[in-house]
């Protein structure tokens, strides 16, 4: 089956990305979230990534024009599951709000839809047993920022079907990216190697090992990664990484996965990184 209509629901840092990316490999894409301010605050942040790449001369302004104009935005969810062939979900990284939104897509959706999750963390087989079809529920874990990370992970749930993950890995090579296949297990692959790491920084700042600005230089001097783990845990949202290393430690049962108290500390003072103004850093 090919995908000619793409809906993403929540509007957030991903959502947003997942969106631009479809639209500029042509897709015709509606964009939803729970209220019209946070849709276009999506939809703006999209307009403002295009704006560069015209600057940069990667794109012309009737180039960006028609990418814009192939994302509709809409806060009803009847808009984002009449005509869809995929929708991408990206809400927040909790599993009791996913499977409301796969329950609510399953009555919707037309019956030849997939549904696939942005889940970085949580049970595909879990999501999918909110649907009366989890042969078509699958995982499409992007990257963040989406429109410049090559990678999605493919995680196909215990009943996915073989041509729904086919189709699946088509798409994300017509997005322009590199699908990997793993397996549906806490965390997939990218986040169980990726969030202990961050985890572990956050130990280092909580037992006053170094500054966040020391253990960033450490990380980023002597192993090359491009961000620190505390800057990149700012930029990932340091409640997705809460909920990240949640599912780890109640999926695996291991205590190697306990979330750092100044982690959680940081949660309920709704210090969440980059997108609430502080975090591990200040930001303006
Ligand atoms: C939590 C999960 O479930 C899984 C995850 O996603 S974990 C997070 C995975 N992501 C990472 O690890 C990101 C690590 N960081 C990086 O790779 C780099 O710092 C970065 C690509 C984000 C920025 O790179 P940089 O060289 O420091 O900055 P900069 O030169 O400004 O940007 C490089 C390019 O990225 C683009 N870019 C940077 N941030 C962007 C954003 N938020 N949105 C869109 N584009 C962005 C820039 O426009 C620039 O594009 P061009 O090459 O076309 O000019
Ligand atoms: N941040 C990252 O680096 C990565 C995150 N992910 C995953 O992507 C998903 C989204 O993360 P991210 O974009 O960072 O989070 P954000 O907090 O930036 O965005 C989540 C968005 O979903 C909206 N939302 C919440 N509930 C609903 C709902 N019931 N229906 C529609 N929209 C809803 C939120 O709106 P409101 O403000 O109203 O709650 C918000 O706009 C999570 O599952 C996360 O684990 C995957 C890869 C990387």
């Amino acid at each position: 089956m090919g995908i000619k209509r793409v809906s993403v629901i929540g509007a957030g840092q991903m959502g947003s990305g997942i969106a631009q990316v479809a639209a500029q490999s042509g897709f015709p894409v509606v964009l939803l979230d729970t209220k019209e301010e946070f849709v276009q605050k999506g939809f703006n942040t999209i307009a403002k990534n295009l704006d560069r790449s015209v600057s940069k001369g990667r794109i012309t302004e009737e180039e960006k024009a028609e990418i814009l104009n192939r994302i509709t935005t809409t806060t009803d969810m009847e808009d984002a599951a009449r005509d869809a062939d995929i929708v991408i979900e990206a809400v927040i990284e909790n599993m009791g709000v996913k499977t409301e939104v796969f329950r609510q897509l399953d009555e919707l959706c037309p019956g030849h839809a997939i549904l696939a999750s942005n889940t970085s963390s949580l049970p595909i087989t879990e999501i999918a047993a909110a649907t009366k079809r989890p042969e078509q529920v699958i995982g499409m874990h992007f990257m963040n920022p989406v429109p410049v990370m090559k990678l999605v992970e493919v995680i196909r749930g215990l009943a996915t079907s073989d041509e729904v993950f086919q189709t699946v890995m088509q798409l994300a090579g017509e997005m322009g990216k590199h699908p990997v296949e793993v397996n549906d297990f806490p965390g997939f692959v990218s986040n169980r190697v990726l969030m202990p790491m961050i985890n572990e920084a956050i130990y280092a700042v909580y037992e006053g090992v170094a500054t966040p600005e020391a253990i960033d230089e450490v990380m980023k001097l002597g192993m090359n990664h491009p961000m620190g783990p505390l800057t990149l845990a700012d930029f990932i949202g340091l409640d997705t990484c809460l909920y990240i290393m949640e599912t780890l430690y109640e999926g695996f049962g291991d205590s190697k996965y306990r979330p750092c108290p100044l982690l959680r500390k940081y949660v309920k003072a709704g210090w969440l990184g980059r997108k609430s103004g502080r975090g591990f850093y200040v930001y303006e």
